[in-house]
């Protein structure tokens, strides 16, 4: 694999002329970045920026790779809602990337991360017949046969039980070790697990929040991870001091 760029967007987003958020964001190469902020800030308009999607607004600014080249095809995005295509079984969706891009289908592997997601028996299913949570991990399975260098996940672990969470938390630690990962979450506790670095948005401006000084994939009932949740949680729900 290409390696990981890190990624800067530097600049301020309008809505009918409106500013909707000023941001300065530094993504490092090869590392997690957990992206916080009150629900609305614009979290999911900053990832569709970088993607080069529509956002209903005006960006003034610039979004750069750190190596220079065009961030364009090197990012996987997992979105909000899971974009699933309702005409294709489970595995047709997981493959449907590859299907587009007239590469040859690796259904082995395919198969191998529907199991890693727990979904071994229902690849043939179609996703109307599958309940939220499994929908959300047939979108993460998708999201990680794409392999690619950048990997966008928009809260995606939000429909899942606490146990679920944690197993799909792991494995995307896992296989995105190396990747330049940018995820959107509102809970302090997966940021306090899996971030190389946390980033706390508002509109005025987006901040680092100090991580625990441990390696990745922290424990969760370690001492440091709990007390980086509640520091960060008690920030998120507007204590009056600054970032530590
Ligand atoms: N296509 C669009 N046209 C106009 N406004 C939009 C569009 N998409 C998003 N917005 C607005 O931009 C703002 C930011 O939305 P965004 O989805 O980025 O927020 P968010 O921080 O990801 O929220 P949440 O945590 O609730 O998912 C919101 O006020 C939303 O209404």
């Amino acid at each position: 694999m290409t390696p990981s760029p890190g990624i800067s967007i530097k600049g301020r987003h309008y809505i009918n002329d409106d500013l909707l958020f000023n941001v300065d964001l530094d993504i490092p190469g090869g590392q997690w970045t957990c992206l916080l902020g009150r629900s609305g800030v614009g979290k999911s308009t900053i990832l569709r920026l970088i993607l080069g999607l529509e956002t209903g607004g005006r960006f003034d600014g610039t979004i750069r790779a750190t190596d220079g080249a065009a961030i364009d095809g090197r990012i996987s995005y997992m979105a909000q809602s899971d974009l699933m295509l309702p005409w294709l079984t489970v595995l047709d969706n997981v493959l449907i990337g590859a299907r587009l891009r007239g590469e040859p289908l690796n259904k082995d592997r395919a198969s191998d991360l529907l199991h890693r997601v727990g979904l071994s028996g229902h690849s043939d299913q179609k996703p109307t017949t599958l309940s939220g949570g499994m929908r959300q991990r047939a979108a993460l399975a998708r999201t990680l046969f794409e392999d690619r260098p950048v990997v966008f996940l928009d809260e995606p672990f939000s429909a899942l039980d606490a146990g679920t969470r944690a197993d799909m938390q792991e494995l995307a630690a896992e296989l995105l070790v190396g990747r330049t990962v940018l995820l959107v979450t509102h809970d302090p506790a997966e940021a306090a697990r899996l971030a190389h670095q946390i980033s706390v948005m508002s509109a005025q401006r987006t901040q680092n929040w100090p991580v625990p000084p441990t390696k990745v994939l922290r424990d969760i009932n370690a001492p440091e991870t709990l007390t980086c949740q509640a520091k960060l949680l008690a920030y998120l729900r507007g204590a009056p001091h600054e970032v530590a």
